[in-house]
């Protein structure tokens, strides 16, 4: 094993930036002080950062998963925009006695996870650290519409999921317990696999309000509960549970749905909608914003869990 103590920062980005992806929308990439990207429409822009540690474990996952993983929550915050993801700046922090394959790969997860998008990396920053951090700003641009916030669904107005939810947080379960018994959940924790695309169309049948689903069905919920102004009933039967969940439950001993409405990690998006017959084929109807309440309820109740914070445990 080579280090990337060893070769140092110049040979390290010499080695790492051809496996980038690239995108149609890059005027400069990497190798000046600055990226320059076309941008059609408005400039959408996130940012969310990957701990070891805290997010990943090095022994659970490569770095090709971190790799896709950090894209592919980067792509599902523009497409929760109803917008279209274009680019990507990487910064990586890591430790000198990192191996130079681990970022290889990392950089293969990456490219695997963007190309299918046309999304490219622009440029990011190296640093060391004593564990590694992946902090990526994904850029991406609007294609014709308004950009569909947390903020305008209105009490009357239908909630559906995109996608069946829990796998991620099932996986995750699993590894930390040390089971092996459903691969498909451990997968799908480590590289998640949301519709790219799912929220351009999901704009284009005119949702009010959109988010992707990261730190758990009803955390998030209650995200756009507060920014809306409404309350948002759930029927607990209508919200679909992604089969590896159901399975990984059963394998450890708990409860499915707990994984689909308090997990997060699936990227999968919670969107309002005016009515029914607005909502994409393939999406789940799971309740309705209302105005009685601020806040979720599930099944009329106030529900004892709701997801993830990251400081308060
Ligand atoms: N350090 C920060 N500075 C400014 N805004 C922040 C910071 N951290 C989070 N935010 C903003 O708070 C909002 C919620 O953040 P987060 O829960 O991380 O969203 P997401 O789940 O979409 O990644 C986002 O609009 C984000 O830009
Ligand atoms: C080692 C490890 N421990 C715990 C988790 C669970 N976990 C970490 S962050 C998180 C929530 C989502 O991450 P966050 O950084 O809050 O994403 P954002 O809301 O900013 O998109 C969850 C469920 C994990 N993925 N890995
Ligand atoms: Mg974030």
């Amino acid at each position: 094993m080579t280090t990337i103590g060893e070769i140092g920062e110049d040979a390290l980005i010499a080695l790492f930036a051809p496996r980038l992806p690239e995108t149609d929308a890059e005027i400069l990439g990497p190798g000046d002080d600055a990226a320059v990207v076309a941008v059609d429409g408005h400039l959408v822009v996130s940012s969310d950062v990957l701990v070891e540690g805290r997010h990943f474990r090095r022994e659970w996952s490569t770095g090709a998963d971190v790799g896709w993983r950090a894209a592919m929550q980067n792509l599902a915050d523009i497409d929760a925009m109803g917008a279209v993801p274009t680019s990507l700046q990487i910064t990586l922090c890591a430790p000198s006695d990192l191996d130079v394959d681990w970022v290889l790969d990392f950089a293969d997860g990456l490219r695997e996870a963007c190309e299918p998008h046309g999304v490219g990396v622009v440029g990011g920053d190296l640093s060391g650290a004593d564990q590694i951090v992946v902090s990526v700003t994904v850029l991406g641009e609007t294609h014709g519409t308004e950009v569909v916030t947390r903020a305008d669904a209105h009490p009357g107005m239908v909630v559906a999921v995109s996608a069946p939810l829990g796998a991620a947080a099932a996986g995750f379960a699993l590894l930390d317990a040390g089971v092996d018994a459903v691969p498909e959940a451990s997968q799908l924790f480590k590289r998640p696999r949301p519709i790219v695309g799912a929220g351009l169309e999901a704009a284009l049948r005119g949702a009010a309000a959109m988010m992707d689903i990261s730190d758990g069905l009803l955390r998030d919920a209650g995200r756009i509960a507060r920014a809306s102004e409404v309350g948002i009933a759930l029927d607990s039967a209508a919200v679909p549970v992604h089969p590896a969940a159901t399975s990984a439950a059963a394998a450890l001993g708990v409860d499915a749905l707990r994984f689909a409405l308090t997990g997060g990690e699936d990227h999968a998006l919670l969107a309002v909608f005016p009515s029914v017959s607005s909502v994409p084929p393939g999406w789940e109807v799971i309740g309705e914003a209302t105005d009685a309440f601020a806040g979720v309820r599930v099944d009329g109740q106030v529900p004892d869990a709701v997801g993830w914070d990251h400081f308060s445990r």
